[in-house]
């Protein structure tokens, strides 16, 4: 091994001659190992603040008014290694805040702006954020004030906020909430591109139709928060931007009057930057030298900064006065013709024919010199497509419905991947309830629950019923957004109720038994639903030798339909965990990894996943009605066999098809058990096999009801957040 790989023959004790690998990990020996790292991101080791610091409880004692104040004050107060354009921050402040919560998409839940992760790679140095790195320095005298009260990731949402105040919008509101990571998230795709801006083509089918980009993917380029500035692949064609623009935002869960709204209520302030050469712009914050001490992008021409800033390429303000929220931005649109144009640095944007002297914006910097406004193809499409362009006109016809809708879609934009109302802090958050915060009414906490288990248990259903239905109900939790799980028991509702996956008529019929229960004791359905699966791993339990009682909080309430937007709930459907795949017999290679990911977004640790599986195997909770993977002549007890049979030597493994496996004694080559590619994982993963060899280890089945309980009251439990 080179021993100086690490950085050459520098005198530095710490780094050089290092033993330590960076290089080479595992995942680049073997590619096609499970990455179960993804699971083990934000550790407690990373986390500087100890495990006892409770960000959503510090920064309940905020000084809310002083923050706001000082932010306010903080707009207009110009530093020269940064100057503001026109003296004004809030455009920068918005953009950063727009790329913060922009990175959101439905499809998983990933991304957005709830955890600080533009302070990393790769975001930090992604080339959409250019300068971005300029607006949290800025910021910094603000976090260093308030400290360990106000995290990053709650600043950056609230300097854009305050930026609109400032600017003269009444925005919609406010929640604090969004605690810190400490390190580089590892479980988020962005695409498999090695290049930057490399073109869209390869995330799309078909690029003529954007609804072909790979899921989870909203932005149609690497290193882009959503669509190229300039036009599709930086060909102009406002039509065809437009067709982006709205597959985009759509993925971010925004419609068309939303998308409208934010687009143009985004460049009512605020500049394009883009005066100067691109070429000569230095590497990006991760890549550059000690001495950009986190910033990058250095620009080596004329002040470097101010009017002299190169960004995105494009150059211009988009309205008469960039820094007040104003109708300026149809006004301009609707006036005047547009017609491509190239910016000093050479990028695609649009300027208006003819327009007159008072109608262009004064320098950023000069304010004794005006200059063209520009579009850029995004622009230009809210006035070319046609179901934009009949927003768009609403809009300019009628400014306070414009900043109503626009202030309501920014709240949306930004507040979106915080999970339920109740999860907001501070005085500004809205009251209101709104579909999408998925609402659930408070349930009832004060009807017997041991009485509601005494009528499960003699409802006739089966343990495997009981358990499959509170499974299948928690199991759309995901932590990524914090929405889904069994509160509100949406699984009587469409989409949910009619999920292959979910079986719908042995679903119906389960539900028809629970909800008499339900109506009978005046627990809520999605408390029974719980309940019964509770009894059912109870029960479970007790056949293997062990009582337990499954830990229970009453108080889940039951959604309508009127409370769902069914449409939002689609992507939680659980093809991620394989079930899906496998009743449409396509159950497809990487069927694992699959499963990693929707444990990963269920918050779930490896050893937890293992538990789980071990435990919905021995009680022969399989899904789409078959006896695949049932690991154990003890069906129904809560044993290890699915660990001892998993790692018994005396077995051997013989694929038959479709991803099936029959398990053989060795010795007579008789067929013991059959079990899929899923199970199989945890025998032959090296570090998933190490789990399950302690739950095969004759001293250790105690140990394993008690973990299969605390992993399983964890799973009914993620989405209660009212408890915290
Ligand atoms: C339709 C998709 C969008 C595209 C293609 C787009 C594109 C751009 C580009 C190219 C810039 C110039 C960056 C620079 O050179 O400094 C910019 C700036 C800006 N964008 Fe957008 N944008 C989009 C949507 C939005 C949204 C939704 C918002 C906020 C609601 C927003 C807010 C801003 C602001 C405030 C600036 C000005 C930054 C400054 O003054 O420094 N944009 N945008």
């Amino acid at each position: 091994m080179d021993g100086n790989k690490l950085g050459g023959a520098g005198g530095c004790p710490v780094m050089h001659g290092s033993h330590t690998d960076l290089e080479a990990t595992v995942m680049d020996w073997w590619p096609n190992a499970l990455n179960l790292d993804i699971l083990h991101q934000h550790d407690a080791k990373t986390n500087p603040m100890g495990e006892e610091f409770d960000y959503r409880e510090e920064v309940k004692t905020l000084d809310h008014d002083a923050v706001k104040k000082d932010l306010y004050a903080f707009m207009t107060d110009s530093q020269d290694w940064w100057p503001a354009d026109w003296g004004h921050y809030g455009g920068l402040m918005i953009r950063m805040a727009w790329h913060a919560a922009g990175t959101y998409r439905l499809a998983d839940g990933r991304g957005g702006g709830a955890t600080g992760n533009q302070r990393f790679a790769p975001l930090n140095s992604w080339p959409d954020n250019v300068n971005l790195d300029k607006a949290r320095r800025l910021l910094w005298p603000i976090k260093k004030k308030y400290g360990n009260k106000l995290s990053w990731a709650d600043l950056l949402i609230l300097a854009g906020n305050a930026a609109y105040e400032s600017m003269g919008l009444k925005t919609y509101g406010f929640a604090y909430g969004r605690a810190d990571i400490w390190a580089p998230e590892k479980d988020v795709y962005w695409g498999a591109e090695k290049e930057w801006l490399a073109p869209s083509d390869s995330r799309y089918d078909n690029l003529e139709d954007p609804s072909t980009m790979e899921n989870p993917l909203a932005a149609v380029q690497m290193g882009l928060i959503y669509v190229n500035p300039e036009g599709v692949n930086g060909k102009s064609d406002p039509l065809k931007s437009a067709l982006q623009v709205r597959e985009t935002f759509a993925r971010m869960a925004m419609d068309d009057e939303e998308t409208v709204a934010l687009t143009a209520g985004g460049h009512t302030v605020g500049k394009c930057h883009g005066n100067g050469n691109a070429d000569v712009i230095g590497e990006s914050p991760e890549g550059a030298g000690l001495e950009g001490q986190g910033l990058g992008w250095h620009n080596p021409t004329g002040t470097g900064v101010g009017g002299d800033t190169v960004s995105s390429g494009l150059e211009g303000a988009w309205t008469t006065n960039p820094t007040r929220w104003d109708n300026g931005y149809f006004y301009l649109l609707f006036t005047y013709d547009w017609e491509l144009t190239k910016s000093p640095a050479g990028a695609n944007q649009w300027e208006p024919v003819n327009i007159k002297e008072e109608d262009k914006p004064v320098d950023s910097a000069n304010p004794s010199v005006r200059r063209n406004p520009i579009m850029t193809d995004a622009d230009m499409a809210m006035k070319m497509d046609p179901i934009y362009r009949e927003i768009s006109e609403k809009f300019y016809k009628n400014p306070d419905y414009f900043s109503e809708v626009f202030a309501r879609a920014w709240f949306k934009l930004t507040h979106r991947d915080m999970g339920p109302k109740v999860r907001y802090i501070g005085p500004e958050a809205p009251q209101e309830d709104l579909i999408w915060q998925d609402p659930v009414p408070a349930g009832n906490t004060g009807y017997d629950v041991d009485a509601v288990k005494a009528k499960i248990a003699q409802s006739g259903l089966s343990m495997s019923e009981m358990v499959s239905t509170a499974w299948d109900s928690a199991r759309t939790y995901r932590g990524s957004d914090m929405r889904g799980g069994a509160n509100g028991a949406r699984i009587r509702l469409a989409p949910q109720k009619d999920w292959d996956g979910n079986e719908p008529d042995r679903l119906a019929k389960v539900l028809g038994v629970l909800e008499g229960i339900a109506s009978d004791t005046g627990a809520s359905i999605a408390d029974v639903i719980v309940l019964a699966g509770n009894v059912g791993v109870e029960q479970a339990a007790k056949a293997a030798g062990f009582d337990v009682t499954v830990p229970f909080s009453a108080g889940r309430g039951d959604a309508t339909d009127e409370m769902t937007d069914a449409p939002s709930f689609e992507p939680l459907e659980p093809i991620h965990d394989a079930y899906r795949n496998w009743l449409k017999k396509d159950y497809a290679v990487g069927a694992e990894e699959l499963m990693l990911d929707r444990t990963q977004l269920m918050g779930l640790t490896a050893h937890e996943m293992t538990v789980l599986v071990g435990g919905m195997r021995a009680m022969g909770t399989n899904h789409g009605g078959t006896k695949h993977g049932v690991f154990t002549d003890r069906e129904g007890a809560l044993t290890t066999d699915f660990f001892v049979n998993l790692t018994d030597i005396n077995n051997t493994w013989n694929p038959v098809g479709n991803n099936l496996y029959e398990i053989r004694d060795r010795k007579t080559d008789a067929v013991k058990w059959t079990a899929t590619r899923v199970d199989l994982v945890f025998g032959s993963n090296s570090v998933l096999r190490s789990y399950a060899e302690v739950y095969a280890q004759d001293d250790n089945t105690e140990k394993f009801v008690k973990d299969f309980v605390a992993a399983w009251t964890k799973v009914m439990n993620a989405d209660r957040f009212d408890l915290a």
